[in-house]
């Protein structure tokens, strides 16, 4: 909120994480962590993903037989296992485990996810539309994750199925273009003018 009580929105800054070259810890291994496991693997079917829990569903563990960069840790969370992450998601049904892994998680300089406490999240999962090499991220600010679902239906909808050739294409035009910085650009925009209303 501002000095006049006007909320400044949505402030979250969005990144698009290489989930191959990067190693995800998911702790809790029931719904929640289905959930989320699934939501990565939804972007990225080669997401390196360990899932440490003592229960875990028979979907998870149907996903990690499936893949070779899924690995299963069937017991509780330990501390060390915090060293071993890039990206850590906490989805256990034990909020005060929670709270004491973020802590550690914090000192570590580990970004984290606490499923179901956006107050102790470090960042938040976004809906996703991907078309070919087109993706797009939506944040509702942890408003309405039902409205993040129901854009997304919209967005899949209204985007053509020509979309990822037209990419192939801005590619290869990308790549034959000859010139410096300034007149590259300068042709990018004027071919693709016709994308946009505006016509510049
Ligand atoms: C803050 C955030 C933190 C995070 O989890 O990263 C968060 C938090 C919470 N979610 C809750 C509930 C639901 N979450 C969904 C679905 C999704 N939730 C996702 C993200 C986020 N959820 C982050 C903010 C995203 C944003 O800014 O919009 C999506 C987008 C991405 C993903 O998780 O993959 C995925 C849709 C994917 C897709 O389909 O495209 C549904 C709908 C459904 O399942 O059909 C419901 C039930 C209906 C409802 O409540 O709206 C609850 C209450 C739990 C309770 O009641 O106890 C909390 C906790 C709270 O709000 O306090
Ligand atoms: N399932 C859902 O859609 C929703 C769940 N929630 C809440 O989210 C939390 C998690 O929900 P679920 O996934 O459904 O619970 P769940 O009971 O299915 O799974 C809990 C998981 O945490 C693991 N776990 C517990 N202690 C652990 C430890 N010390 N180390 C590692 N793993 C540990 C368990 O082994 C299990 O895999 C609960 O608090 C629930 O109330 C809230 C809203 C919706």
């Amino acid at each position: 909120m501002n000095e006049v009580g006007i909320s400044e929105g949505n402030v979250l800054f969005p990144v698009f994480l290489k989930l191959n070259q990067i190693q995800t810890v998911v702790v809790g291994g029931g719904n929640v962590g289905l959930e989320k496991v699934e939501a990565l693997l939804k972007n990225d079917p080669k997401a390196r993903i360990r899932i440490i829990a003592p229960l875990i569903l028979p979907a998870l563990q149907e996903l990690a037989d499936g893949s070779e960069f899924i690995e299963i840790l069937n017991r509780k969370v330990r501390g060390g296992d915090l060293k071993g992450a890039d990206l850590l998601i906490l989805a256990t049904d034990d909020y005060s485990l929670h709270e004491k892994l973020k802590k550690k998680a914090k000192k570590l300089r580990l970004l984290t996810n606490v499923a179901d406490t956006p107050d102790l999240c470090d960042f938040y999962l976004g809906s996703t539309v991907k078309k070919g090499d087109l993706k797009i991220g939506i944040s509702t600010n942890g408003k309405s994750p039902t409205f993040a679902k129901r854009f997304r239906e919209v967005l899949e909808d209204i985007l053509p199925d020509s979309t990822p050739e037209l990419l192939n294409q801005l590619k290869t035009i990308r790549d034959d273009l000859k010139g410096d910085f300034n007149e590259k650009v300068e042709r990018l925009n004027e071919i693709t003018s016709v994308l946009t209303k505006k016509g510049k």
